[in-house]
């Protein structure tokens, strides 16, 4: 068989590995998630003749999806930075009051410190949190980044608030920017859905590696992904449209969980120190938890949440949480469920333990899976 034609004379397909996979027999191919592998025949639906670093063996067809026709694809960039060109999750975000009052009290809280001080806003949408810096404290420069069209709107903006003086507005894409100098701080509002769904963050690590001083401060400082075991509120379950297994069967992002919808206490199980994380970290994340059950009831699944920390510029200056979790105020993020595939009933005093792991999709960059087991 020449080395790149499939039995059937077509090309060899290349696919990725979604998860681990072990061989049982030596006609089966073994393979890591995230591994290319070069699929030669499929005709069966089940097992595909594939080749990896010089290998051959079958291999489970479920473990593979074909890899994007490139790398711009794999971000869907067209479709992310054309939703952020309008202005409708723009005023999401701005209506979210704790979010955009937790960003002004940052900057008014550091505002003594700024003095001088050279700033970049990166992903800075419609530039509210570059006029914050410009209008509560008085720092040197104001990089505002946006890669979508809404920059145009941004300049304006700058403009009619009296700060072209300060902020300039970059419309380009963090990767790609070219700026006069480093800077002494690097703020940005990148926190997806269970924090990382997006994978904006990437985007700011790369900044950060390019662009930020040696000691510089980056907002958020650090952010840490919290659990606890949820139950499905008694209101919910009377509207179940879908099928319950169906219902069951996917997460639940923007469910906003009561506190007495809580069975047991939070645990912070993943936490980022984004000065030392590494983009290379962000493919696989994994924590522990163990769960002590409050009180009894029909554990129905974990629910999952976010917090962002700003450390003062000032040495033991206080710092600022923003916290999208059920016991504080209402994000537009809300929390996200995870739903068990079949509740359980818990007694107070019971424990639940076990681990989560945040598994970035090898292919489409902007998603992830999260599994508890
Ligand atoms: N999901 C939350 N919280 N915020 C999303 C916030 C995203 C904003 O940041 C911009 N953005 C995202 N990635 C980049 C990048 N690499 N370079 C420049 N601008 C970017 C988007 O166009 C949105 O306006």
């Amino acid at each position: 068989m020449i080395e790149n034609e499939s039995s059937d004379g077509h090309e060899a397909e290349e696919y990725v590995g979604l998860a681990d996979f072990v061989a049982e027999g030596d006609e089966q191919l073994s393979f890591s998630v995230g591994d290319k592998l070069k699929v030669h025949d499929r005709s069966s639906d089940v097992w595909w003749w594939a080749e990896l670093q010089g290998h051959f063996g079958y291999v489970p067809s479920s473990y593979l999806q074909q890899t994007a026709e490139d790398e711009e694809d794999a971000w869907q960039d067209d479709e992310y930075f054309g939703n952020y060109g309008t202005l409708r999750l723009h005023l999401e975000m701005l209506s979210d009051k704790p979010r955009t009052e937790t960003y002004r009290q940052v900057i008014l809280n550091n505002s003594v410190a700024l003095r001088g001080k050279v700033v970049m806003d990166l992903g800075c949408g419609t530039g509210v949190i570059s006029l914050f810096c410009a209008r509560l404290a008085h720092p040197e420069a104001v990089y505002a980044v946006e890669a979508s069209s809404m920059a145009e709107h941004t300049k304006e903006l700058v403009r009619q608030n009296g700060c072209e003086g300060v902020v300039t507005v970059f419309q380009e894409r963090a990767e790609n920017l070219i700026l006069p100098g480093k800077v002494d701080v690097l703020v940005s509002e990148w926190m997806g859905n269970c924090l990382l769904f997006e994978y904006m963050v990437e985007s700011v690590l790369l900044a950060r590696d390019r662009w930020l001083k040696e000691g510089g401060m980056m907002w958020p400082s650090s952010a840490c992904l919290t659990a606890l075991n949820g139950v499905l509120g008694e209101t919910i379950w009377p509207r179940l449209q879908l099928p319950t297994k169906e219902f069951l069967s996917k997460p639940k992002f923007s469910h906003h969980l009561l506190p007495e919808d809580c069975l047991s206490t939070p645990a912070d199980v993943i936490t980022l120190d984004m000065v030392t994380i590494q983009v290379s970290d962000l493919e696989t994340l994994k924590g522990e938890f163990s769960f002590t059950v409050e009180k009894s009831g029909i554990f129905h699944g974990f629910t999952v949440w976010f917090s962002a920390h700003f450390q003062s510029l000032e040495e033991d200056g206080p710092s600022l949480e923003l916290n999208t979790g059920p016991y504080s105020e209402i994000t537009h993020w809300k929390q996200t469920l995870f739903m068990l595939d079949a509740p359980v009933t818990v007694e107070e005093g019971d424990s639940i333990v076990g681990s989560i792991r945040l598994q970035r999709n090898p292919i489409w960059r902007r998603h992830l899976s999260i599994t508890f087991s």
